[in-house]
């Protein structure tokens, strides 16, 4: 595979700046190349690997993208770490304006400040289409929009351009599939950048104190132990991973000598090695841990990663487990979405592409045409599948009960609240997916609540008074049509331009008729029915009904079906008599076209059993492996494992024999008669 990506931003300022920041961690691995809206973009891109610098760019540069043969990654962004003192001489408690290009862009960038507990000011998000309310404020920020800032403000501060967050790096040598060796240096390279800047702030600022507290909190934010030293052996970096390592407190470890901390002599003897560059495995506290070490030469301090791989793999099952557990996993795939008209493939198709984006989506369709399962599916295709997936039906709850389920609340927030308050699902459903079904029927109460989550991705428990960031990526869906419940007014247009940044249309079963075979036979399967074939008529009449309730109504008229049938065989006698009227459709029209019926279980009986037939005829034994032989140029042929299978069942059904040794399976008088009535009827099988 080629190793080259290219980087598209909306300024030459940003695309200058990412550029420099790709470059750096990714050295010579990758080549880079990149374009800025700006200046406009000369080619048209096939079969590439593209890094969006935010998601908002997207409509000015997909006419240039082949979006079938290249890969989307949109960048998340963190700030810029070199420019976090400006943020820090900022006075405590005063009002900044947040200026960027987008409004979508400051209120994002201001919800990564928070997170990163950079929040001793107050940060009014603003972009010059977008607005936002700049009385009586005299100091703006800007991550090099310096343009944007109202001319009003006296006081306007570069904090330079965001840059490329950790986890976009992740996805980038993900795509690669780089060596795990590869991937250790390249987040190395990052993490590093970050030690350096630790570093030379400690020594200069004067406020050195502040700024190594945020900086020990990115440093503590890393997933690996992190230990920086100087010449002389005392320990400047010990971050909260490292302790949990060791089993030595950071505190105590902090200004002391590396020989008074450090007891293991092999280790103490690799941390103050000559080399500039090493990297070697310890057990440490019975775990086996990569330790690599590296000299800032500059700064004559040398500094030590411990990463505990068996821990990150451990981690990642515990944490799957423990979301199956409370029931916090999307049950279904792509692969669980059946259906094989265009008109279902399309969709999964869209779907697909939509997954990957970190954007809210709105699914529209009919009730029962699959919008949780499309969801789920979303979800377990998205970047967020190891994360929680949470799903609630808006219209099931009464508004108040909703409104607690969602937000959470505190401790006496009413009577009856539970001691110690309640997380809501916005912050269980935190790092992953919240689908939001029937979003219709919500009260316009909630939807200015849940507008506002959208804005400031934060939200505030009922009773609270604290404001908590959440990290969730919203999936709604509706039967109504919303644009109808704007013009009723029951439904505020500004949400609804937020929810439909993404949207996707769910066909309904009529319009996919011809799935319904594949569907029945799916059905039937899943209840282990023992309904071998159904006749003709019956599915004639299944195709031409027009399904209001969709897959979910179709489902449950087999359930009816199977259980009313007398016999292992489904005719018109079982079909539910309801307004579809299913008999009179049955009466004007006639045969059914066997090329249009799906290949199914009981034409694998039919083979099996012609097979066995045939052995007995010529008097020889008939083994699985014989039939699986004599059927390998049956058009679908079967393994051992499912002729086993099948032949199980036969035997259940009476049509069968199964003998051990010399004598192998033998086709009954049953399994005779039901061939041969197989061979003149005229049925759809299963
Ligand atoms: N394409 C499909 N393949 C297999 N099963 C499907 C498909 N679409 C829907 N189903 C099944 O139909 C039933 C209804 O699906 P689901 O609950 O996702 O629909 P919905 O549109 O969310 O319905 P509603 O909004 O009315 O609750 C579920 O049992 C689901 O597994």
């Amino acid at each position: 595979m080629k190793r080259e990506l290219i980087l598209l931003a909306g300024t030459k300022e940003t695309e200058r700046a990412l550029k420099e920041q790709l470059q750096s961690v990714f050295g010579e691995l990758i080549h880079i190349t990149s374009y800025a809206c700006d200046e406009g973009i000369p080619t048209y891109f096939t079969n590439e690997l593209i890094v969006y610098s935010s998601s908002l760019i997207e409509p000015e540069v997909q006419e240039y993208i082949d979006f079938d043969s290249c890969t989307i990654i949109k960048a998340r962004r963190t700030v810029n770490y070199e420019y976090i003192d400006r943020i820090f001489e900022l006075p405590p408690g005063k009002k900044i304006l947040y200026v960027n290009d987008f409004i979508e862009t400051a209120q994002e960038a201001v919800a990564t400040l928070k997170r990163l507990g950079i929040d001793h000011v107050d940060y009014i998000p603003y972009s010059p289409s977008g607005g936002g309310d700049t009385k009586r404020i005299d100091i703006a920020v800007s991550p090099g929009e310096m343009a944007s800032i109202p001319s009003s403000i006296p006081q306007k501060i570069d904090i330079g351009v965001r840059l490329i967050d950790l986890n976009t790096i992740m996805k980038i040598i993900h795509h690669f599939q780089l060596s795990e060796r590869l991937t250790f240096d390249i987040t190395d390279r990052y993490t590093r950048k970050i030690i350096e800047l630790s570093q030379k702030l400690g020594a200069i600022n004067r406020r050195a104190k502040t700024l190594n507290k945020f900086l020990n909190k990115v440093v503590d934010g890393v997933n690996d132990g992190i230990l920086a030293f100087q010449e002389d052996g005392e320990i400047t970096v010990f971050n909260e991973v490292l302790e949990r390592m060791i089993g030595i407190n950071a505190a105590h470890a902090k200004g002391k000598k590396l020989s008074r901390v450090f007891k293991n002599i092999e280790l103490n003897r690799f941390l103050t090695s000559e080399h500039d560059e090493d990297l070697e495995y310890f057990t440490l506290r019975q775990q086996n841990v990569m330790v690599y070490r590296f000299r800032l030469e500059a700064e004559g301090v040398i500094v030590a990663t411990f990463k505990d791989m068996e821990e990150t793999i451990e981690m990642e099952k515990v944490r799957k487990r423990e979301l199956q557990r409370r029931g916090y996993i999307a049950k279904y795939t792509f692969d669980s979405i059946l259906g094989n008209s265009h008109l279902i493939n399309d969709t999964k198709l869209i779907a697909e592409k939509l997954a990957k984006s970190e954007l809210p989506v709105l699914i529209y369709g009919e009730t029962g045409t699959g919008k949780e399962l499309f969801s789920s599916a979303m979800h377990n295709d998205s970047s967020r599948k190891n994360s929680p997936y949470l799903a609630v039906n808006c219209s099931a709850l009464p508004e108040d009960l909703l409104e607690s389920e969602l937000f959470g609340y505190e401790e006496g927030a009413f009577t009856g609240a539970k001691k110690g308050g309640k997380k809501g699902l916005f912050e269980q459903a935190d790092g992953g997916t919240l689908f939001l079904d029937e979003i219709g029927d919500i009260s316009l109460k909630l939807q200015a609540r849940l507008l506002r989550v959208l804005q400031e991705m934060e939200i505030r428990r009922i009773g609270g008074n604290k404001n908590i960031p959440v990290d969730v990526r919203i999936i709604a869906a509706t039967n109504k049509d919303l644009q109808d419940l704007i013009i009723e007014g029951t439904f505020r247009e500004d949400l609804y331009h937020r929810l439909k940044v993404l949207s996707l249309q769910l066909p309904s079963l009529r319009e996919r008729s011809e799935d319904i075979p594949l569907l029945i036979e799916h059905f039937l399967g899943m209840e282990h029915s023992k309904i071998t074939s159904i006749d003709r008529a019956v599915l004639e009449a299944m195709k031409k009904a027009p399904w209001k309730g969709n897959i979910r109504e179709l489902k449950n008229t087999l359930l009816y079906m199977m259980t009313v049938a007398g016999h292992n065989r489904l005719t018109l006698q079982e079909l539910p008599r309801n307004d579809y009227n299913f008999t009179e459709i049955e009466q004007t029209n006639g045969t059914y076209s066997p090329a249009e019926i799906t290949m199914s279980k009981s034409q694998e009986y039919i083979n099996i059993l012609t097979a066995l037939v045939g052995f007995f005829e010529n008097g020889e034994r008939a083994s699985r492996e014989k039939i699986h032989s004599s059927l390998q140029q049956s058009p679908t042929p079967l393994s051992v494992q499912q002729i086993r299978t099948r032949l199980s069942e036969l035997q259940d059904l009476g049509y069968v024999f199964i003998q051990r040794g010399r004598i192998g399976t033998e086709i009954t008088p049953a399994g005779v008669n039901w061939l041969n009535e197989q061979k003149e009827n005229v049925l759809i099988s299963r």
